[in-house]
This record gives C-alpha cells, structure tokens and sequence, in this order.
C-alpha cells in the first residue's frame, strides 16, 4: 500500500520525469549566426521556472525574450548572460500549463540580434499544491498598494520542503522545493537572495542541519551542511546575513551541570541556546551562549526547564549592529554586545525597562526593529489567549519604552506558538498565525483587511515589495 505522504513525495518526481522527457527533446540547432543549440531544461522539481542552455560558436552576450503565446506585447527578457560561449539563463515568472514562445539575443552589451523564435510548454503544478492557497478578502480597495502588487514569502517546513511566494491572490508565482527535508525558516535577504534553514526529518519543529541561500532564479549561492567545518551544532528558528554577508544563527547548546543542589545529578545536562556565526565556508567566526550570562544553578526551575531551558527563537540586528535576541519560555528579549557577548539590557518579564501593564508581554517572536526605529514583534500572548503585535520605542539610556503599536489579532487567529508580524506600508500588518494555518492583513485596529489560508504551518509570513523581485517576478495579485 502506497501511503498518501507517500503519493504525497512521488507527484513531483512523476511530474518531473513528464518533464524531463517533453523538455530535454527541445535541444535545437538555432537560426541565430552565433547559437549552435539551445536546450531547455526544468528547473529543480518546478514547473515554473525553465533553465536554457545556450551554445554559441563564440564569445557574446546572451539574453532570453519570451512570452505567453498571442501575447507577443508582454516580452519578458532575462538579464544579459555576459562574455561567454555557453550560457545558462533561467526563464522565471512562468505560468503554469501555458505554451510559450521565445527567442535568443545574442551579441554585445546593448546591440543584441534575435534568433529563430520557438515555443515550449510549462507543466501543471504538483496536484497536491494548486490547492493549498486561498485568499479571503471582500473589498481589495482597502489593501496598501504595496501589498496588490508585492509578494508573500513562507515556508513549508515538512519533507519535501518548499519556499513559495504568493500574490496578493494566493497565486503562486515562484517556488524551490527541496526533497528530504524541510524549509523550516527563510528571510529574504538584502541581496534580494533567500537564506534559509533545512532540517530533515530527524529535526523535530524549528531546528535544523543545513543552510541553504538561493538566488530567485534557484541558483545555489551557498549550501551547508552540519558536519561541514565548524558547523558541528544543530541550528534552529533562524538564519541571517550579517554586514560581512556571514550567516548568523541560533544553536543548540549543551552544558554538563553539577545540579545536585536542585534535586539533579552530578553530571546533568542543561540545553540552552546559543549564537552562531559562520563565515559561508562554514568557518566560525564568533560564538556566543546563554550560559555566558546565566548560570543553571541560578534559576529555581532548571531541573523542570533543564531540556530547553530558555528556547531562543529569534534573532536580529539592533540599528548599532548588536544583536537582539527573543525567547519564548522566559518573556524576554536581550540585547548582546555583538563584540563581547556582554548583556546590554533586558526588555520584557522582570527586565531593564519599565513597561504599563497594557504592554506586559508573554513570548515575542519574528523581532526587528522596524522603518520606524521601533522594536517590532509577535506577542503569542498565552497568558491572555490572545495574540498581538507591539511595538516599542526605546530610550536605551534612560530604560524607557513608550509603546507604539499594540494591535490584537481576531480571538479565532489566537496562535499559541510561532508567528511574525511586519509592517505593510505603515497602515498595515502582516501577520502569520502559525498555529491557524493562517496569514491576516488588519490595520492598527485589528479589522481584517485580507486573509490567506494555507494547508501548511509556515513559521513566519514576510512581505516581499514588488520592486524587489524585478524584472524575474511580474505578478501582481491586484492591478492598481
Ligand atoms: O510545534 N512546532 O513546530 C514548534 C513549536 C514551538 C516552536 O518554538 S517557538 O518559540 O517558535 O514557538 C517552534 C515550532
């Protein structure tokens, strides 16, 4: 008997083969002076995305135009592929089961010549994924420009893994699916790259034993793996570029404890967390730990709290480059001395700043400092069973903090675990209830502009801008 998460695994592969047989077939020997042949090529596990490989007898430069067939007006063409004889250039913004029609430029810098004009066809879409997306909202005219024209990045973080993005109507416009693993967190990256972190099927939840960065058109720019240099650790719940374009990370971290005076043993282990940077090599480059700050045997509850004593589950840069870091278990955020590993403060349950009560907060997650110069993020709020997004503004000096945002999500979008939260536009909020299965567009008041269900628990939902996936990703979900 063939199980449906089976079936599930072997859709893509069967539709991959389809694609190989009809697409490897389309290796032709151009018109173009210069083109020997061109091959088309599926791209990964994905039906929208077409790898060419162009061939000349010398070197040029190389482009790729193309459109959807009778839609000669809407051109698309990929950046040039420059000084080479063989070039590989992969066509994006493809629909799915459509024949399209393209051509090769080849030449130097702005002086290109069009070859022969050929056609092929995209495949369907897995059956499993057409639908897992759909959109509630009654009245687009209430949605931020931005955000019809802009993109919803998440992850699915089961085997196989998949980054989508999403239009403003649930389309799916791009994709990576990975086999064996899971997309378990991803940020999009000031290189307009995808930074993400993989973990199998041995890795439960958040954590994780590979980084992956892919440029949009799928290529690999790094790709690491636990074992690899000095990535000995498990990672978990997030991965980031730093200024040096090194990947920061949250690690496992496991000391061996005398807890006897806690009711332990001599030699107990207590798993905390830890801050990693590696160079892309996979060389450390600086390490940082709870137990740097805290000592085990401080904490009254640490025999109970001993097997994930403070679950950090973010991380981000302060607008001084030091780190801030969240946790779910105690309440608090920490901001770290990105040199030293110093403590610099303490904000939230028993820390540095005094806070009103309506601002008393239960577990922060996906937390940044906003356009605002705020402290931004998702408050799960299990005390209160109700789930919100705050921001702050802090006066480090004088340890004040004046909130700005406390908007609620709807009582039914309550989300107990997991979640962001990321202004849209500065009128709206992207908010991802994890545990809903459950993306909301509210404004500050919390009234539901636009809702995306999804039949997958993504750990965060971001907010591409448009602009930052041209010229590869032309779809908005709504016209102006
Ligand atoms: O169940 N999970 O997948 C899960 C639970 C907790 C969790 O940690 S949290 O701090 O992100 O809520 C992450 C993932």
């Amino acid at each position: 008997m063939i199980s449906s998460n089976k079936i599930q695994r072997l859709l893509p592969l069967l539709s991959m083969a389809a694609a190989l047989l009809l697409l490897a077939t389309g290796c032709i020997n151009s018109g173009g002076n210069d083109i020997v042949s061109i091959t088309l090529l599926p791209q990964g596990q994905n039906a929208i995305k077409v790898k060419t490989v162009v061939l000349c007898s010398d070197t040029v430069d190389a482009a790729v135009e193309y459109w959807q067939k009778g839609q000669e007006q809407q051109r698309t063409v990929t950046s040039l592929s420059e000084r080479r004889v063989s070039h590989t250039i992969v066509l994006t913004d493809l629909l799915p089961e459509k024949a399209y029609e393209y051509r090769v430029l080849t030449g130097h810098g702005k002086d290109l010549y069009p070859g022969k004009t050929y056609t092929f066809n995209t495949f369907g879409l897995p059956v499993w994924m057409k639908d897992m997306f759909s959109v509630v909202c009654p009245d687009s005219s209430v949605l931020p420009a931005a955000f019809k024209r802009g993109y919803v990045m998440l992850t699915r973080r089961e085997d196989p893994g998949i980054l989508f993005l999403l239009n403003a109507k649930g389309s799916i416009v791009w994709y990576h699916q990975v086999s064996g693993t899971g997309f378990k967190v991803a940020r999009f990256t000031e290189h307009n790259t995808f930074l993400t972190l993989l973990g199998g099927p041995g890795y439960e939840t958040s954590y994780g034993d590979q980084i992956l960065e892919l440029s949009v058109t799928g290529d690999t720019l790094a790709n690491l793996k636990k074992g690899q240099q000095d990535f000995k650790q498990t990672i978990h719940h997030e991965i980031l570029l730093d200024q040096a374009n090194q990947f920061v990370t949250l690690c496992v971290e496991e000391r061996v404890c005398d807890l006897r005076s806690k009711g332990g043993s001599k030699q107990d282990t207590v798993k905390g967390d830890g801050i990693l940077v590696l160079d892309r090599q996979g060389k450390q480059v600086w390490k940082w730990t709870v137990f740097d700050v805290l000592d085990p045997l401080d904490d009254k509850n640490i025999l109970k709290e001993k097997q994930d004593w403070m679950h950090a589950n973010c991380i981000a840069f302060d607008t001084d480059g030091n780190y801030l870091i969240s946790f779910y278990n105690n309440g608090q955020i920490w901001k770290i001395d990105a040199r030293t590993g110093k403590r610099l403060w303490t904000f939230g349950k028993n820390g540095d700043f005094n806070l009103p009560a309506a601002s008393l907060f239960d577990q922060a997650h996906a937390l940044h400092i906003n356009e605002h110069g705020e402290l931004m993020f998702f408050d799960n709020g299990v005390s209160k069973k109700t789930s919100r997004t705050l921001s702050f503004k802090l006066d480090e000096n004088k340890r004040q903090a004046t909130l700005c945002i406390n908007t609620t999500l709807p009582p039914e979008n309550y989300n107990e675990r997991m979640g962001s939260s990321y202004l849209v536009s500065d009128t709206t909020l992207l908010q991802c209830a994890t545990k809903r299965n459950t993306v909301i567009l509210t404004n500050f008041q919390g009234r539901f502009l636009w809702l995306l269900r999804t039949g997958m628990s993504s750990y965060r939902a971001s907010f591409i801008p448009a602009e930052k996936l041209a010229p590869y990703i032309h779809q908005p979900g709504y016209e102006q």
